[in-house]
């Protein structure tokens, strides 16, 4: 699996006072939220402003410490890689050193078992028996090290802005040799020069373009850059928040085939933020619907997108265009209203109960869990409470 992320919470912090600052509340941004991709897969993340998206990539990212849950690329947990020396020694004296020493006592009365021991051909144990704490605890780290480069290699974000993710002091070529170059991709300047080009080609620029600033181009063309800079290190999962929200319509056209076809090239996962529910549909295998921080929906995308079911989701969805005037009759039709309350003081029960026209008791008591609607649909809404529950994942 390319991407999992379980019970993923990140909570701000509001604090209040000037000389003595002392937490006042949380903004719980992201609550629990599960989601899983594959390569060459595209999750759609869609929801009002505010509800979260941004903050579950950026903390997918790592720009953002997770409160609470995990975050899985190509199935390994990836929290340690950003641990501070301190913390990290912990966890590697918890999850190797004791592991270790209670597996010599267990051994200790039969002299020579350890080293046929599963263990002891796990490098780490085997590196921990063979060269003792401290040459280990160096080891660790090294490799702690590698790994997060790898991470910061392998997953990339495209933001909507590229006028603020691009350095203006330097040129498009600077910019994409940057990488090339920290993260050893390249042996020498003159592979590093081929590959941006090559890259400059993949998204619809020109040779000449890599001498140029980011202010000498277009909207369109400077969000090709950024995702070229996205590309170049070859990443196996790309975030793409709002990667067309800046842009003009026909330009957004362009750039979405863009991504289209990067994605049938690279085999890459997508995690795609938007607002823009008609793009969302187009590019999406999967679809999460968000508010408040949490999942309210989730599934194949025709599916939710087709047969929305929470009454949020009716209504969010029922806003994105149809390409099929006769499935926009099926449809059901209502408009939400109230306010969106604050991810500070969240309602009790389902957050959404104090705006939903088929509220019930049950909603104002406690948060509902997923029902399967099928086995490719799920939904937290009580009105769906004959359906089997499942874990949110
Ligand atoms: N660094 C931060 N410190 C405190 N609160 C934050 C921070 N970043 C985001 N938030 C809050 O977390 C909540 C979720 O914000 P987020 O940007 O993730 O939403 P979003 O769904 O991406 O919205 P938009 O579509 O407008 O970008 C908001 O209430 C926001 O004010």
């Amino acid at each position: 699996m390319l991407l999992r992320v379980k019970n993923l919470k990140k909570y701000f912090p509001v604090k209040h006072g000037f000389v003595i600052e002392r937490t006042v509340g949380h903004v719980k941004a992201v609550d629990n939220v599960n989601l899983h991709l594959e390569r060459g897969e595209t999750y759609g993340l869609v929801g009002e402003s505010g509800c979260g998206k941004t903050t579950i990539g950026k903390t997918i990212l790592r720009l953002h410490d997770p409160s609470a849950g995990k975050i899985m690329v190509d199935d390994k947990e990836t929290s340690h890689f950003f641990m501070k020396k301190r913390e990290a020694k912990e966890f590697l004296k918890r999850e190797y050193v004791d592991k270790a020493e209670g597996l010599k006592k267990q051994y200790k009365s039969v002299d020579g078992v350890m080293a046929n021991t599963e263990e002891y051909e796990n490098q780490y144990y085997k590196y921990y028996f063979d060269n003792g704490e401290e040459k280990f605890y160096d080891f660790m780290m090294k490799d702690i090290k590698k790994k997060r480069m790898n991470f910061r290699r392998n997953v990339q974000i495209v933001f909507q802005d590229p006028t603020s993710s691009l350095n203006p002091r330097m040129t498009v070529g600077q910019a994409l040799m940057e990488p090339l170059l920290f993260h050893g991709v390249v042996k020498n300047k003159l592979q590093a020069k081929e590959r941006i080009l090559e890259m400059l080609r993949t998204v619809g620029l020109k040779a000449y373009h890599a001498d140029r600033y980011p202010h000498q181009f277009s909207g369109g063309q400077r969000q090709r850059v950024a995702v070229a800079r996205a590309i170049v290190l070859d990443p196996n999962l790309i975030i793409l928040d709002e990667p067309t929200s800046a842009l003009d319509v026909s330009v957004q056209a362009q750039i979405i085939r863009l991504l289209k076809e990067l994605q049938d090239k690279l085999n890459a996962g997508y995690l795609f933020i938007s607002h823009d529910l008609g793009v969302v549909r187009y590019i999406s295998n999967y679809v999460g619907v968000m508010y408040l921080g949490r999942m309210v929906e989730y599934g194949v995308g025709d599916e939710v997108f087709d047969k929305p079911e929470h009454p949020y989701a009716q209504a969010l969805l029922n806003a994105a265009p149809v390409p099929d005037p006769n499935k926009r009759r099926d449809r059901k039709q209502f408009i939400i209203t109230g306010q969106v309350p604050s991810p500070m003081n969240r309602p009790k029960g389902c957050f959404f109960n104090p705006r939903c026209k088929f509220a019930m008791d049950e909603c104002k008591q406690k948060y509902p869990p997923y029902y399967a609607i099928n086995d490719k649909h799920f939904v937290a809404c009580y009105l769906y409470k004959e359906n089997e529950v499942v874990k949110g994942d």
